[in-house]
């Protein structure tokens, strides 16, 4: 990997290790000003780049060859006269342009420095990745590709490319900012460009947009950036990548302007996430403020706020050419034909290969281990922790997970522990950085019984509902910051846990039985977890894991689970998938009811079905199994509500139909019953008769 001979980020004394460097440490105690007004050179691009004006790259792309042959097909199409589509391509061409003017970098670097200061501890950067970063810029066109979990994320990359001298990226930006007063167009002189959210299916857009990054590719001396998720992501695991833009960087990369293109993965990780409470109302389905000038201006309250610590991670850079050799070479003439299936599969696998690198880059803090637990108990309907036992079980899952991340910084960082001393000033620091969520007093961790913005938010919940939700929700998506960590071993405990009882303590598999239902375990789930690039080999690793943790035992071709021996750590595996599966299993429950008149509507039905259950077991004395799974308030995530429901149409579980006189969503019931064998365990509410 990147950078297997790097140490812990951070010293014990909180001091970054060699090889780190805080970016925002020499800004304290001097002038903003002067740091804003400072000469700025980039340090060069690839040969044959330059910049080009708005005006120039306008005139440039309506006369393009390519573009014209399609104003042409869709005036013949639309039966309108080629002027009428040209001036419509204008104004696309308009709203998408970038600017790029220094001066209006600088006034956000003046207030940045400002802000960032204010908000975060350190913002450590990972120095051999800009000397590589700064390397591959000079060698052919880079493309920037950070992970999306906040709107800091493309502002910390600008702020880091002023730092460092590097040139700015242009960004591909959604139509969200646009409309945003005076904000809009000082973002689009910033380099931000403008694209609509979705657009595949318009034949103008999509050959203007092409064009339009075809020219940032090929001549723009400037990297571009964007994020491949598409959208932030609310829950913090990386989201499946999107693939048109990157199809269009691909496509590039085979014209015969440019030698070849270099992919650049970031990862950009946040101690405390700024939009942490708006992501959990959003997941309860309550749709994000509006973006606005005012709004930005009246969140001026998190200024106030800290929020730890910030890292970044740029890696090695990956080469279009010699990814997609197998259906793209030996070249691309007319890129505005759609991709053939085999080169949509082929960018598939690249996209999904970079969300791997991002995920390797990750600093995982060890607050998010800490937060699984305290998710593990709040489980289990305990409204205190004890301390010292979440200290020895995060101790525990470090040790475990220590030398099974190939080098990755989340072991690095994680790893770094010399002993349990630096382990709790690290958990103590962190549980400061999140005291709207935990406090300690003595050995005692308590849930914030309060949240400031609760009563405002409209849902069909209770006040107690909603504050227990949402704290959960925000719990997960601290603990999601690790989920791909501990994934193969719970994904691994859940493909054997129908064979056997927890009353004797351990479930047995055969090895193909075990590895199969790993295998279906990864494809059901694929739109919530990156899947492995081999699952042959992350099943084994996972064995691995479980034996060396002492919740497993190989023997004879037979895998057999215990819940004896490592108790803490075998729920611990358990709890992190268990409200997914209880959403997944809703969905599937509620999908048999009927044939639904179209996927909101499904949805819907079983957001309601998980919250039903909820409200039925809630305080009930119910056996014990069925008031732990009252307590999976993760599970009524709007995203893993709607991601099974992608996930059960992709295994053709259910058939989206699509006509004129309206759509419909088909159950098939063997394929449906099928699924939910697979997410059977005798710790689960009962199931619905399917
Ligand atoms: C000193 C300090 C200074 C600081 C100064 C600050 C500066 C600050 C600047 C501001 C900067 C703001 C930055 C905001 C950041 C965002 O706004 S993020 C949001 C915008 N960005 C993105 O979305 C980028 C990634 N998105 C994509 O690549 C998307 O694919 C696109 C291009 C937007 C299109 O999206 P879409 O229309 O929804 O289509 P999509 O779902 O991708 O594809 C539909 C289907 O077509 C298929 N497909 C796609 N392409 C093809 C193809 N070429 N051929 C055949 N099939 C295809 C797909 O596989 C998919 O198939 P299915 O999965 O349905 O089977
Ligand atoms: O990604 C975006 C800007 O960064 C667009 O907003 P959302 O994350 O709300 O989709």
């Amino acid at each position: 990997m990147n950078n297997p001979s790097l140490g812990a980020i951070l010293t014990a004394d909180g001091d970054v290790s060699p090889g780190y460097e805080d970016i925002v440490e020499p800004r304290r105690g001097q002038s903003d000003l002067r740091w804003a007004a400072q000469e700025w050179q980039s340090s060069g691009s690839f040969a044959g780049s330059k910049h080009v004006s708005p005006e120039q790259a306008m005139t440039n792309i309506m006369a393009s060859e390519g573009l014209q042959n399609i104003m042409e097909e869709v005036a013949k199409h639309r039966n309108v006269s080629l002027k009428e589509v040209k001036e419509e391509s204008v104004e696309i061409l308009k709203v998408m342009a970038h600017q790029q003017d220094i001066s209006a970098i600088r006034k956000f670097a003046f207030f940045l420095a400002k802000m960032l200061k204010a908000m975060y501890n350190k913002i450590v950067v990972h120095r051999p990745g800009i000397e590589l970063l700064r390397k591959a810029i000079k060698t052919c066109p880079v493309v920037l590709l950070p992970t999306h979990r906040s709107y800091a994320d493309f502002i910390l990359v600008s702020y880091v490319s002023f730092h460092y001298n590097l040139p700015f990226p242009v960004i591909a930006a959604g139509m969200d900012f646009y409309h945003m007063a005076y904000i809009g167009q000082l973002l689009r002189e910033a380099g931000a460009f403008y694209i609509k959210r979705s657009f595949v299916d318009d034949v103008l857009y999509w050959a203007v947009f092409q064009e339009y990054v075809k020219m940032l590719v090929c001549q723009e001396s400037a990297p571009m950036e964007f994020f491949l998720e598409g959208t932030r992501s609310r829950t913090a695991k990386t989201l499946r990548p999107k693939l048109g833009l990157l199809g269009c960087v691909c496509q590039y990369a085979w014209l015969k302007d440019v030698s070849d293109v270099l992919l650049v993965p970031i990862n950009i990780s946040y101690d405390r996430t700024l939009e942490e409470e708006l992501y959990a109302w959003e997941l309860l389905g309550i749709p994000k403020p509006k973006e606005s000038t005012s709004g930005l201006f009246k969140a001026k309250r998190i200024l106030k706020e800290k929020y730890g610590n910030v890292f970044i991670h740029i890696g090695q850079p990956v080469s279009v050419k010699a990814a997609t050799k197998a259906s793209f070479g030996p070249g691309i003439v007319d890129f505005h034909s759609a991709l053939s299936a085999a080169q949509v599969s082929e960018i598939d696998c690249l996209a999904l290969r970079l969300a791997r690198d991002q995920m390797r880059l990750a600093a995982v803090s060890s607050f998010s281990f800490a937060a699984h637990f305290l998710l593990m108990r709040l489980q289990e309907g305990s409204t205190t922790v004890s301390y010292s036992e979440l200290l020895c079980t995060v101790s525990e899952m470090l040790a475990s997970v220590a030398d099974n991340t190939q080098g990755s910084c989340c072991t690095l960082m994680l790893g770094g522990f010399r002993d349990a001393g630096e382990l709790d000033a690290c958990l103590r620091y962190a549980f400061q950085v999140h005291s709207n969520l935990v406090s300690l007093q003595g050995d005692a961790v308590f849930f914030s019984p309060f949240l400031a913005s609760a009563a405002s938010k409209r849902t069909n919940l209770d006040e107690s509902q909603k504050k227990r939700f949402v704290l959960h929700l925000m719990l997960q998506h601290y603990a999601n910051q690790s989920i791909h960590v501990l994934l193969p071993p719970s994904l691994l405990c859940l493909a054997v846990s129908c064979y056997g009882s927890s009353a004797s303590s351990s479930y047995s598999a055969n090895f193909d039985v075990a590895l199969e239902r790993y295998s279906k375990l990864l494809q059901l789930f694929s739109f919530e977890f990156i899947p492995p690039a081999d699952k042959k080999q992350s099943f084994d690793e996972a064995v691995a894991r479980l034996v060396k943790s002492g919740c497993g035992q190989s023997a004879d071709g037979v895998l057999t689970v215990q819940h004896t021996s490592s108790p803490t750590l075998s729920s611990f595996y358990w709890s992190c998938l268990k409200p997914l599966v209880l959403t997944y299993r809703t969905a599937i429950t509620v999908a048999l009811r009927k044939e639904w008149s179209d996927e909101p509507s499904l949805v819907a039905a079983i957001r309601t079905a998980i919250l039903e259950h909820f409200t039925e077991t809630d305080g009930k004395d119910h056996s014990g199994e069925s008031r732990s799974s009252s307590t999976l308030f993760s599970a009524l995530s709007l995203d893993a509500i709607k991601n099974s429901v992608r996930a059960l149409s992709k295994l053709g579980a259910l058939r989206c139909q699509k006509s004129p006189e309206g759509g419909g969503v088909i159950p098939c019931r063997r394929l449906l019953s099928e699924t939910f064998d697979l997410l059977t365990r005798e710790d689960l509410p009962p199931p619905a008769r399917l």
